[in-house]
């Protein structure tokens, strides 16, 4: 069992009343609260430009609190004790002086303070300098940011330098809430804790990796922040590249944050430049047009509530990354992701290659491939696919494939998952940045992303579209089939 951390935090949260504060981070912290977790004394400033007062606010935190909070998990007398805990405060962060409010909040700055920026990246700079100047933060103050952080390098940049200018690195928690999924977390224990992988882990044993972060939804009322983005932007200059890193990296010295990061950025470095010449090869990107997500019609993009119908944003993106170093060389490891797919599905397929000499059934021998399939949602858990014998006196030497198999919730008999924010914020109160990503991460990948973004600018080529509800645009398919291999589908 957890225990709170003894120490009371406040935390100011900017952009309280938006998506991600509603959806992800009062349930969240609902959870730390119904675990015990928030230290008493610990509290919790809503800030927003919405015009309410404290009691109106905690009524319409409570409605989306049992909104988002599984039926099962929602106890009204825990939603009433952490809404106590919140105040609210109107405020444009851009108007400087309307932060006085909330120096006169921090009082006599007992508590530990948590500045989390659930807004637009823009504002990261003026709301940091503006507390600054309240003299609202000091050097031990945490500060979470969230991703996508930048529009591309020198975006990222500038956001990077406004914020280095009233904090330090080690006061930064730069957020991926995929690193707080518990299977992501996994894959350290799965590569450093079992001496089984790590003799395996590289291009002697290892034919190709798989990643597929697939999603039913669409943009979901988000146009104004995606259209800008797209899928390259939204998910793989940050969640599919760090489950890539997670994938690649050598072994840390140890677990602490830097010895993580700076493994991570060894592989992003080591990342393969997708020039113009291979572009055709190596990326696919697609838009979805109308189709069905569970059962029921959906629109196209081009369809979707604001949307400007000229717009060539993909939803989807198929690529072959390959990692320049002696471990991978030679390993491709083909990663897809996007919207309107046929189901939510996150998972990492590692294929191992065959053994060197196969005495069985000419027929099987496609068969001769372990795999190891790490499923990160839903169904959280890992398979390992071996060959055995088929039984049976009629079935001589017949391979059979077959999984060892450890589905979380089954085998622990877990309580249940925790949510990835629930994880992150109990790190950022704990003051634990391995979950986190460092500046050069960042940076670095988004290096690499530039570049097939710059590509796609200068040949003008629109993405191919694919109907909702099937698995992205034909090319995706013909991308792997290409080098001999298919997307994995579990049989
Ligand atoms: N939503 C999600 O699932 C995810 C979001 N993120 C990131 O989290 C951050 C927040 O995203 P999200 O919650 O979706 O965005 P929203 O637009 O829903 O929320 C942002 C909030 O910031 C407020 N805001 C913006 N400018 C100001 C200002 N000058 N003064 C006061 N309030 C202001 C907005 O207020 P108003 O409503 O009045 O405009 C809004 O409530 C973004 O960086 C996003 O990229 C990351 C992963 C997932
Ligand atoms: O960061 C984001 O992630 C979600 C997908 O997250 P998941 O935990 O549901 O897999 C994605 O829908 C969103 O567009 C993106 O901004």
């Amino acid at each position: 069992m957890l225990k709170n951390t003894g120490t009371r935090c406040d935390l100011m949260l900017f952009g309280a009343l938006g998506d991600l504060a509603r959806r992800k981070l009062f349930p969240a912290l609902y959870q730390l609260e119904r675990a015990g977790l928030l230290a008493p004394g610990s509290r919790i400033l809503a800030i927003a430009r919405t015009r309410a007062n404290t009691r109106e606010i905690r009524e319409r935190l409570f409605e989306k609190l049992r909104d988002h909070v599984k039926a099962r998990d929602f106890d009204e007398a825990v939603a009433r004790t952490l809404l106590e805990r919140v105040d609210y405060q109107l405020l444009d962060f851009t108007d400087s002086e309307g932060f006085g409010a909330l120096r006169e909040w921090r009082d006599e700055l007992r508590n530990e303070l948590i500045v989390y920026m659930a807004t637009p990246p823009s504002m990261y700079g003026v709301i940091a300098r503006n507390l600054k100047a309240t003299r609202c933060c000091n050097d031990r103050t945490r500060v979470v940011v969230e991703k996508p952080i930048g529009h591309d390098l020198a975006s990222s940049q500038v956001i990077n330098d406004e914020l280095g200018e009233v904090y330090r690195e080690s006061q930064l928690f730069r957020i991926d809430h995929y690193l707080g999924k518990e299977t992501v977390q996994n894959l350290i224990a799965l590569r450093f804790a079992n001496n089984l992988f790590a003799s395996q882990w590289d291009q002697n044993h290892i034919s190709h990796v798989e990643i597929t972060v697939a999603e039913s939804v669409g943009i979901e009322g988000r146009w104004g922040y995606f259209d800008q983005a797209g899928q390259i932007r939204d998910m793989i200059q940050n969640h599919l590249l760090q489950l890539l890193c997670l994938i690649a990296m050598d072994p840390p010295a140890d677990l602490s944050a830097d010895s993580i990061r700076d493994e991570k950025v060894k592989v992003l470095k080591a990342l393969k430049q997708i020039t113009p010449d291979i572009m055709e090869r190596y990326v696919v990107r697609g838009q979805y047009t109308s189709g069905t997500s569970d059962g029921k019609p959906v629109p196209g993009y081009l369809d979707e509530e604001g949307a400007n119908r000229g717009s060539s944003t993909e939803t989807f993106v198929a690529l072959k990354a390959e990692i320049d170093n002696w471990r991978w060389s030679g390993v491709p490891f083909y990663i897809r992701t996007g919207k309107r797919l046929p189901e939510k599905l996150s998972q990492i397929i590692i294929h191992f290659k065959p053994a060197p000499h196969y005495i069985f059934d000419p027929d099987q021998k496609h068969l001769a491939n372990n795999k190891l399939i790490i499923r990160l949602q839903p169904d959280e858990g890992m398979e390992l696919k071996i060959l055995t014998k088929d039984q049976g006196l009629d079935k001589g030497m017949r391979l059979r494939q077959g999984p060892l198999e450890l589905t979380f919730s089954e085998t622990f008999e877990a309580e249940r998952i925790p949510d990835a924010y629930e994880r992150l914020l109990w790190e950022v109160m704990r003051g634990n940045q391995y979950l986190f990503v460092r500046r050069d991460e960042v940076e670095y990948a988004w290096r690499w992303v530039d570049q097939i973004i710059g590509n796609w600018k200068d040949s003008g080529e629109p993405p191919k579209r694919y109907a909702s509800g099937t698995w992205g645009p034909v090319a995706s398919i013909a991308m792997i089939t290409r080098d001999g291999r298919s997307w994995y589908e579990d049989a």
